[in-house]
């Protein structure tokens, strides 16, 4: 049996006044922009899901309504009585006989296989059940999806992975770390960076204001074994760095003294060390 088709509703708030909590988390970007970019990202996985035939964009935000439009989604007008309204109009606009899911916009690492996945692990058939997806800390919810005939019901906002278990919605278990990853502070969106963000949001962060862009310093250890060490830079920190940023690099080993460029993440933690010479 092939597996069912799912109108994904998307709300995303107005820019102005989305995701307060990261202000200021990349000082150089503009907040709208950066708002913007982690809804056109997640809308954009969304599209490239196999699992889904429409997705449908709840806001009232004009650079929101055009850019869900070009990305190939369904703008709907946002009733304006916070977010549970929200995902309830995208519900209501998709009908009942349609199996719908609620997913929230700040979701710049989402993988289309890792949504597809939890869509599968929905329980089929009458049973009415509706599943959800915990967030990575586990209090709230990135995911909802009711099967076609069931009201999604949503129950998001604080605490809301306990509100949608008490009103009889199914935890849905599976390894999705990039489903999971929503982006509430900087601390979050260093995190969703090292999942691999998607192109929009990499470019706020890769680009002219990336962090650390330019820090060079030398190889104090390197310890081939676990692809790991410690870098002296030139204002004379010590900076450990992991495998994964020596992984990054492309190089085949360190030399002690070598000289080396350092690229760094939002948490200031080291994602590549570099020759000098390479772009
Ligand atoms: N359309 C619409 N979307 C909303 C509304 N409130 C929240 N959202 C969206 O719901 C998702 C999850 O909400 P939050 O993580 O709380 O995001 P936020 O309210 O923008 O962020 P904070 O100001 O930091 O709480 C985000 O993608 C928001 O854009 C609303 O009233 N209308
Ligand atoms: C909107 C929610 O949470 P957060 O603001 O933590 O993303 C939620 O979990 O329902």
């Amino acid at each position: 049996m092939p597996d069912p088709t799912w109108t994904v509703v998307v709300p995303v708030k107005r820019l102005r006044a989305a995701k307060s909590r990261l202000r200021g988390a990349l000082p150089a970007v503009p907040h709208e922009e950066l708002a913007l970019a982690l809804a056109a990202d997640t809308v954009r996985a969304v599209r490239a899901c196999p699992a889904v035939g429409e997705v449908l964009v709840v806001s009232d935000d004009a650079r929101v309504v055009a850019e869900a439009s070009a990305a190939g989604a369904r703008p709907v007008p946002d009733p304006g009585a916070g977010l549970n309204a929200a995902f309830r109009r995208g519900a209501a606009v998709a009908g009942p006989r349609v199996a719908v899911a609620g997913l929230t916009a700040d979701l710049p690492a989402l993988r289309p296989a890792e949504l597809a996945a939890a869509l599968r692990a929905v329980p089929a058939g009458p049973s009415g059940v509706r599943g959800f997806v915990a967030d990575a800390p586990g209090s709230g919810t990135v995911l909802l999806a009711a099967p076609a005939g069931v009201p999604l019901d949503p129950r998001f906002g604080v605490g809301s992975a306990a509100a949608h278990a008490a009103s009889g919605a199914l935890p849905l278990r599976g390894d999705w770390p990039t489903l999971r990853r929503d982006v509430d502070t900087a601390a979050d969106l260093a995190t969703a960076a090292r999942l691999g963000a998607g192109p929009r949001t990499a470019g706020l962060l890769g680009g002219p204001v990336g962090y650390g862009a330019g820090m060079q310093g030398t190889v104090a250890t390197y310890d081939a074994s676990t692809r790991s060490g410690v870098l002296l830079l030139d204002d004379g920190t010590e900076l450990p760095f992991p495998a994964r940023a020596f992984d990054a690099s492309g190089l085949r080993l360190l030399r002690l003294g070598q000289r080396v460029r350092v690229e760094r993440d939002a948490a200031g933690e080291i994602v590549r060390v570099t020759l000098p010479t390479m772009a």
